[in-house]
């Protein structure tokens, strides 16, 4: 089976052509080709699939196999896979994903080649019970919750694919491997949560680490930042348009007034084609 390789600073991803490779069970293969000893080694899986309703539909799996509803990093790469090999030429691409449609602006370099891509992350939705969290309020904004016996406070955000952002004077500090699959599987997340960790520097700059449902620490998570912008915005610490320092890079993120949607703009890279055996 042929594979692209491509990440989006550091959050990396297996891209397969579903509309010339027939895959049988992605959850499975997921698993195997995720893994960074025995298999390709990444974050997860991505699907390239034709769309009646859009340009392309895109099935992203995590690491663990769980199919996720978003992936903002995977999103800007699976536009940068098809635009640099002609699938399609526009510079304006609309992508199918299980949260709903997602409209993409790219900018090339004088390669022809993506460079940059702004996506159209859809509006942030606060609502518990959309999220989803279990909580007694409409909303989860700094809302106490212990976890290894401490207590941390959690804004819920969903970008189609649900998010707790957990405001720290420093992320430096944290022990990742052990509180996040804590805060992952604990059980006030019916279906499991992503959870970022995020560090003011001030009102335009954000540091945040991120323990990704499904994939553990990642060098970045487009979808993440995404939460954490709006809930910065919603807990009055940052303005709407900010940018966020990950350890892979940095993303610019704009909560735009007029129209109440997330604009995410970043890089997207092509690390190597390859074949694998399945
Ligand atoms: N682990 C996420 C999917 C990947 C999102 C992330 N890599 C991004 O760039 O948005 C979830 O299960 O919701």
């Amino acid at each position: 089976m042929y594979f692209t390789k491509m990440h989006g600073l550091g959050n990396d991803y297996i891209y397969v052509n579903g509309i010339t490779e027939h895959i049988r069970e992605p959850e499975r293969l997921a698993v195997r080709l995720s893994d960074r000893h025995f298999g390709v080694g990444a974050d997860g899986l991505i699907l390239i699939l034709p769309s009646r309703r859009a340009d392309f539909r895109m099935e992203i799996y995590n690491a663990d196999g769980s199919r996720a509803e978003m992936c903002g990093n995977g999103i800007r790469c699976l536009a940068k896979y098809v635009y640099d090999r002609g699938l399609m030429k526009k510079k304006e691409l609309i992508i199918e994903t299980d949260a709903g449609m997602r409209r993409l602006r790219l900018e090339t370099d004088e390669e022809d080649k993506i460079s940059q891509v702004t996506v159209d992350m859809g509006y942030p939705i606060f609502q518990a019970d959309k999220i989803p969290i279990i909580s007694e309020h409409t909303r989860v904004v700094q809302e106490p919750i212990s976890i290894r016996h401490m207590e941390y406070r959690m804004t819920g955000v969903s970008m189609g694919n649900p998010h707790a952002v957990v405001w720290v004077n420093s992320v430096k500090r944290l022990d990742l491997a052990q509180i996040g699959p804590e805060f992952e599987y604990h059980g006030r997340f019916p279906r499991r949560v992503n959870v970022e960790f995020a560090q003011v520097v001030d009102r335009e700059h954000i540091i945040v680490r991120v323990w990704e449902r499904g994939a553990g620490e990642t060098l970045a998570c487009g979808t993440g930042a995404c939460a954490v912008a709006a809930a910065g915005v919603l807990n009055d610490l940052t303005e709407r348009h900010v940018t966020v320092k990950l350890k892979g890079g940095e993303l610019s993120v704009l909560w735009d007034e007029a129209d109440g949607k997330i604009y995410m703009t970043g890089p997207a890279v092509t690390v190597y084609d390859g074949i694998v055996t399945v």
